[in-house]
């Protein structure tokens, strides 16, 4: 089955809202230039919070083929839970995507597994995709080898998803986040292939063949390619280099290095 890659740029804590609309103002020109055709590869920018308005204005207002995400949801509805943000209030702004479970928000908000899969239900409901984020520490790696956490990690994220909801699984070892040690395409690919799995078990071949399962760590340009050579990865989860226009852009047409 063909899924169309996706390139997902996360500029985590960076930018503020006129710095936002700068850069994808530059991400829209160069997209231009490239004649990216959104058909052919999906791009999505996951902005802070507070440039989300500024974003999609400006990506509906010059029909910039982006789509738009949130770095993070509320797993609450609505109520008394101070400086959390509802996926409702996400939709409202055209949000189609919301990363959950990144390994940022597991180590520095003690995130866990339950709370993962609460604010998967969460953004569902709202008609939000999750990008649901699942990796191994190094100490995990040493301990369980590559494939053991991610793959629990996601068992429990889906574990409560209504049949054929739609998600997107970001394989990100937390080793290579930030550090420049990308993992390899061939170790990427036998964890994405481990999570594919997991999805065939838990939701079926037809779940199992058509979520999109992403790599993400260390992306760039020179590395891209040879991802999205590998069977089981259908895109890339980009942070650093998403920040960077020319460099985003070389990532989203990585097309022109592989053939695919
Ligand atoms: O969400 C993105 C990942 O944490 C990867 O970040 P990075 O590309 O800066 O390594």
């Amino acid at each position: 089955m063909s899924r169309t890659p996706f390139i997902a740029g996360n500029w985590k804590m960076n930018l503020d809202h006129l710095q936002a609309i700068a850069l994808v103002q530059k991400v829209a020109w160069a997209l231009k230039d490239a004649r990216h055709d959104a058909s052919e590869v999906e791009v999505a920018v996951f902005p802070p919070f507070t440039d989300l308005r500024s974003v999609q204005t400006l990506i509906s207002a010059d029909k910039i083929p982006l789509g738009l995400g949130a770095q993070d949801v509320s797993p609450h509805e609505s109520g008394a839970y101070t400086g959390d943000v509802s996926a409702r209030f996400l939709a409202k702004l055209d949000a189609q995507y919301v990363i959950v479970g990144h390994s940022e928000r597991r180590a520095g908000h003690g995130e866990t597994d339950e709370v993962v899969s609460a604010k998967s239900v969460a953004a569902q409901a709202a008609g939000i995709v999750p990008v649901i984020c699942v990796g191994e520490t190094a100490e995990d790696l040493e301990e369980h080898g590559a494939a053991a956490i991610p793959a629990a990690q996601l068992r429990a994220a889906i574990a409560d998803l209504p049949d054929g909801a739609e998600f997107v699984v970001a394989y990100e070892p937390v080793w290579a986040i930030g550090t420049g040690n990308a993992a390899t395409p061939e170790q990427a690919q036998e964890v994405c292939r481990a999570l594919r799995d997991v999805l065939r078990e838990a939701c079926g071949d037809d779940t199992a063949d058509a979520t999109r399962v992403l790599y993400g760590g260390s992306v760039s340009s020179q590395n891209v390619a040879a991802y999205m050579r590998q069977a089981d990865v259908d895109g890339a989860l980009v942070g650093g280099a998403s920040i960077k226009a020319d460099e985003f852009s070389r990532i989203v047409q990585f097309k022109k290095h592989v053939a695919v």
